[in-house]
């Protein structure tokens, strides 16, 4: 294309920004790295009446952490409205006070909140984006007393539906600028794009409602550009990723100068097995990882690059993929031909792309990534963690609804597609074209294959998980809302035969033929194209988590009949007051200027001072071994660590009967986590918990009798995040209710109170007074059991929304090295005196030596 049209196209992008109020000084430079990453071609940017640049624009400036700043002459702000009512405000402990202060502090964001809520709200992902959304906000609040008298109790009316709280956007939560060109761009798109309309045509419940809590769209991450996924087919997505470039195009507008370039592979490639390390000709460090499982060459230069644009400096990622030709032995072959291998987009220095093949079939892509060098305090991340957070970052930004979404598939489609268009059709038989290290170093290194081998000793003994049977997983369309499973882990009566102890067994699975190989199931990959979201029956967390969470009952054939709704994060079930809000937030409870990863800055950041001024977790994203030897000694010793005790304890006046005095609450240590007002990405160092599981987890049968139980597939360090515990926000009074309404046998056994700062809010009302009931809807910690002194996990209150620690999450980290296969446990801290307790009383069977269920004659000594 001509100099000339792509100026047109250029100054026509430009006007129609324009038309939205938009300065050309804001749009020329996105454009240019808009240009750049689709390839200099002008229809992703145009389409949509340029909507893509849109969102870029607005996504730059919440990179910056300018998104209030930076249009203060154009526009008004409305008055100020109190958030809180002044006889509330009588009533409101000290903390409170002084959130309402720093509202003040805010008031300009505060009005424009409160503004909001009077206006439609716009649903495009790309309003979101400016707004308090990051995906962990999930739970958006109204302050009590704004909320209607007719709140409804949510989970009555979605009984036997699907929970219904999935809402793009929750009404009174958007902060857009009411008079931005954003929001004039949504309007137009609120029509076809909104949520709130496609589920009203589907007759669910209003979601502009009254309720407490809603549910918004993920929102985009600072800095990447939406490429939305209905509008593109899966070929052009990856053609937009990978399309060869025969031609230099003509820069329509100066681009920043090109870096060295990084060309694929060093040609001396004669050993497949190699993990090699390549410098570029900047000098810069290239890290290696990689290696070989099974004779799969898997090889890798990863390098911290997420950005499309400002480059500085220049790291490499390079995948090496073998085609079947090479896994059948031709790899001698495939080694020599790396020589030869031929650049398919050689010209331009400046792209970030590059593949070459041999005309031995094998196929490498190299991807140039020129942000992370510049810094000083670069590292290189394993392979592993970059494509578990590309994979994070495509799940939030491009709608993916796939729950077996994977960046080792989307390379291996980048294989298929690159040998498509080389005239070399793929072998339809073929089950990966690529061989990434990263899919197996978990079995490589855990002792699970080790485990099972022994188990399968005996064969029999063993049942896989159903993930783990067989590459043929089976995907249904997701029906029913709750999670019933009937029967044993087996969902597809064809591929199952009963043995002679009513167990499932799988077709010609044989556990001593065991090998990494055979243990690596690569989900079926289901076209998101044609049909609508599906979920894998086996994972109970129904694909809203980024892992799958499988099932299985070894020792017994009770079915799986839990009528929970799984969910991710926690909602509040009606009346429980959540206190936080971006405007909550003051400067000094968020670093504001801090950038990137908050983790690698010499000088920790505001978030920081609530752990002493250093950062709880490791570069690895563990929690630091003091705090957490400080968390654990404080749950293993409690009477050695602060308590607080209630004037008039929420917890006593919940019972029934006669109100004990306060028995105590342990004073707890409090991570802070970053979040969506620090100026850091989603992949600051600090923000473990609220990207959710990482780890692969299964619900198992436990054979003690304790029911189901949680256990880790994967050998896990110490202080690593397993996950939080999730479930309805209620206040005590309503789990009182909920209490006295259930038989004894219905009684909650899943409540967990929210207890760790009771003590710095004064006496506490009823209503104020949080827990969490993971009864009827919750996530996989719902099923922990409990082990006395010695469980594997330790709870840890962590702050995201709020500085305040009146609501907080609850995370579950390790307390010492787990072995997979291990249980996963968590001491409840339970008084097993207490019949009043909320939570409904058991026996005791966690097996350990110091096991405070000392009545118990049966009491079962540790085998550990
Ligand atoms: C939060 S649930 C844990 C999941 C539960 N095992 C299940 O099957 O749903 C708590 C309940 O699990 C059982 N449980 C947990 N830990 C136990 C233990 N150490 N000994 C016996 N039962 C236990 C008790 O019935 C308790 O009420």
């Amino acid at each position: 294309m001509g100099m000339s049209s792509e100026k047109q196209r250029a100054f026509k992008a430009i006007s129609a920004m324009k038309d939205l109020g938009i300065p050309e000084s804001r749009v020329t430079p996105v454009l240019r790295r808009l240009f750049s990453v689709y390839d200099k071609n002008w229809e992703p940017i145009e389409d949509e009446n340029y909507r893509v640049l849109a969102d870029a624009i607005f996504e730059q400036e919440n990179e910056v952490g300018n998104a209030i700043h930076s249009f203060p002459d154009e526009l008004p702000l409305p008055p100020l409205k109190r958030r809180l009512r002044s006889p509330a405000r009588e009533a409101l402990p000290k903390r409170l006070k002084k959130r309402e202060e720093a509202d003040n502090r805010n008031v300009e964001i505060q009005s424009h909140m409160n503004d909001e809520d009077e206006q439609e709200t716009p649903t495009s992902p790309q309003s979101l984006s400016r707004v308090d959304s990051e995906e962990p906000s999930q739970l958006c609040l109204r302050n009590r007393g704004e909320r209607a008298s007719g709140s409804s109790q949510i989970h009555s009316k979605s009984k036997g539906k699907e929970p219904v709280f999935l809402s793009s956007t929750c009404p009174g939560d958007n902060i857009a600028d009411p008079y931005s060109p954003q929001k004039q761009l949504n309007e137009k798109q609120t029509e076809h794009n909104s949520p709130q309309r496609a589920n009203k045509e589907k007759g669910s419940l209003p979601l502009r409602s009254s309720f407490g809590v809603c549910f918004k769209e993920p929102k985009v991450e600072p800095g990447i550009i939406l490429l939305r996924k209905e509008k593109l087919t899966n070929s052009q997505q990856i053609e937009g990723l990978i399309k060869p470039k025969s031609e230099p195009a003509e820069d329509f507008i100066p681009f920043e100068t090109p870096l060295a370039v990084m060309p694929p592979a060093s040609p001396d490639r004669t050993n497949n097995d190699d993990v090699q390390t390549v410098c570029s000709s900047t000098g810069r460090v290239n890290g290696a990882y990689g290696s070989s499982v099974n004779g799969f060459t898997g090889q890798a230069k990863g390098a911290d690059c997420s950005s499309v644009s400002g480059c500085t400096g220049q790291a490499n990622i390079e995948e090496s993929m073998t085609s079947k030709d090479n896994q059948d032995g031709i790899s001698g072959r495939g080694c020599k031909a790396a020589t030869s291998s031929e650049l398919a987009n050689v010209p331009d220095a400046s792209k970030s792309f590059e593949i070459a093949s041999s005309p031995f079939g094998e196929v490498k892509i190299s991807l140039t990534c020129n942000q992370a060098l510049e810094r000083p305090d670069f590292r290189m991340p394993s392979l592993d963690a970059v494509l578990n957070a590309v994979e994070d970052r495509c799940l939030r930004s491009y709608r993916i609804l796939e729950p077996n979404f994977s960046m080792h598939k989307l390379m291996e489609e980048m294989c298929k597609s690159y040998l498509e268009l080389s005239n070399k059709a793929p072998d339809p038989k073929e089950d990966s074209l690529i061989h990434l290290s990263s899919d197996f170093s978990f079995l490589k290194n855990s002792n699970l294959r080790n485990v099972l081998s022994a188990k399968g000793g005996q064969q029999g003994d063993i049942r896989m998980p159903t993930s783990l049977q067989s590459s043929e997983e089976v995907v249904l369309p997701e029906t029913p809302s709750m999670l019933l499973l009937e029967g044993p882990n087996c969902h597809q009566k064809e591929n199952c035969d009963e043995n002679s102890n009513g167990e499932m067994d799988m077709d010609g699975f044989n556990p001593n033929s065991l090998d990494s190989r055979s243990l690596v199931v690569i989900p079926k990959h289901v076209s998101t194209i044609d049909v609508g979201p599906r979920h894998d029956v086996n994972d109970i967390s129904k694909g809203e988590e980024r892992v799958r969470i499988s099932l299985i009952n070894e020792v017994s054939s009770e079915p799986f009949a839990h009528p929970f709704y799984y969910i991710p994060k926690n909602i509040v079930y009606q009346n429980a007051y959540l206190s936080f809000s971006l405007a909550r937030i003051g400067d000094e409870d968020c670093c504001s200027t801090c950038f990137g990863d908050c983790l690698s800055s010499s000088i920790p950041c505001a978030c920081a001072r609530e752990t002493g001024g250093e950062f709880a977790y490791t570069l690895e994203g563990l929690v630091k071994e003091k705090f957490l030897d400080e968390c654990i000694s404080m749950n293993r010793d409690p009477r050695q660590h602060r308590h607080y005790y209630c004037k008039e304890c929420p917890l006593e006046r919940s019972k029934e009967g006669i109100c004990d005095p306060c028995k105590g609450h342990l004073v707890r240590k409090f991570i802070k986590e970053c979040w969506s007002k620090c100026g850091c990405n989603k992949q600051c160092g600090n923000r473990v918990v609220q990207r959710g599981i990482a780890c692969n987890l299964q619900v198992f049968m436990t054979s003690e009798g304790k029911g189901w139980g949680l256990r880790t597939l994967e050998d896990l360090p110490k202080g690593a995040f397993i996950c939080e515990y999730v479930g309805e926000v209620l206040t005590n009074t309503e789990l009182y209710e909920r209490n006295i309404q259930s038989t004894g046998k219905e009684k909650h056994t899943y409540p967990v109170l929210l207890d760790a700062d009771w003590g710095s809010e004064g006496v506490l009302k009823d209503e104020e007074a949080l827990c969490l009931d993971a009864t009827y809807y919750g996530n996989v910690a719902r099923f922990i059991n409990h082990r006395c002194y010695d469980a594997t996990m330790v709870e840890i209150p962590v702050e995201v929304e709020t500085p305040d620690h009146h609501y907080y999450h609850l995370a579950f980290f390790t307390t010492r090295e787990v072995d997979a296969l291990e249980e996963l446990t968590w001491d409840y801290g339970i008084d097993f005196n207490d019949h009043n307790h909320p939570v409904k009383g058991f026996r005791c069977r966690c097996g350990s030596n110091c096991c405070r269920d000392m009545k118990r004659s049966h009491r079962t000594k540790s085998r550990r």
